[in-house]
């Protein structure tokens, strides 16, 4: 079984896609890892991000790069959004998501173009979505939880600039898919999200075995 998760930054499909993972017992990929990758690079190398060449030439990261606690921090966040708008990036990393998604009994990913791009047969797709409000008070409690003085204001604008630019690039734009089931966490602890979603994969494959 193929989960496709999705939806704008800090709503809460990260920690979806890992509960559905654990509970489905299948592997996960978080997607935005490979593009945090690519801006961390980026950054170390000091090559231009809005530069289609030098994001290219950082699509070649090592592995190990993967589990840098470097990548969570906003800027890199930011960085990523850039780097990911370049058609080339996102060629670069095409085939690896693919085939994690194909392989043999499944797999869950999370991110923008999961739904859209890199599964569309998924068997169950979760569009995951809270208000900017919302969303940045729980990335500003996060980022403050690992010791960052970003101020909420900061976060907020971040969310709103990384929102805009996610749906508005040409390539693989953040989008709901149109069989995607939609999740709105605004108002819904971490618990009853991960039920929710629960739920609506397990009508889509009762659905889909009719
Ligand atoms: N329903 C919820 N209620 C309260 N906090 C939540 C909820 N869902 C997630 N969180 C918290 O919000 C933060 C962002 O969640 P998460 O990392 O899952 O989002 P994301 O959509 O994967 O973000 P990103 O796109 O930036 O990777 C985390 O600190 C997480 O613990
Ligand atoms: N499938 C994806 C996943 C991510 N991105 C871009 O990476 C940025 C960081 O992603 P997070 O999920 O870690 O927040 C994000 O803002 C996107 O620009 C993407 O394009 N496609």
């Amino acid at each position: 079984m193929i989960i496709a998760v999705d939806g704008p930054a800090a709503s809460g499909k990260g920690t979806i896609a890992k509960a559905l993972a654990r509970h489905y017992g299948l592997p996960h990929l978080d997607t935005g890892l490979l593009y945090r990758a690519v801006a961390l690079t980026v950054r170390r190398l000091d090559l231009d991000p809005a530069r289609e060449a030098d994001a290219v030439a950082a699509c070649d990261f090592d592995d190990a790069l993967l589990a840098d606690p470097a990548l969570r921090s906003d800027e890199i966040g930011q960085l990523a959004s850039i780097v990911s708008a370049h058609p080339l990036v996102r060629a670069a990393l095409l085939q690896r998501q693919k085939r994690f998604a194909r392989q043999d009994g499944g797999a869950v990913l999370d991110g923008r173009d999961i739904g859209s791009v890199i599964a569309p047969d998924a068997d169950a797709k979760l569009f995951v979505k809270a208000t900017p409000q919302i969303r940045a008070q729980r990335r500003h409690k996060e980022l403050q939880a690992h010791g960052s003085p970003v101020s909420f204001d900061k976060v907020l604008a971040d969310i709103r600039a990384r929102d805009a630019r996610d749906s508005g690039r040409s390539t693989a734009p953040l989008v709901m898919a149109p069989d995607a089931a939609l999740l709105d966490t605004s108002f819904l602890s971490i618990e009853a999200s991960v039920q929710k979603a629960v739920a609506l994969v397990d009508a889509r494959r009762a659905k889909a075995a009719e």
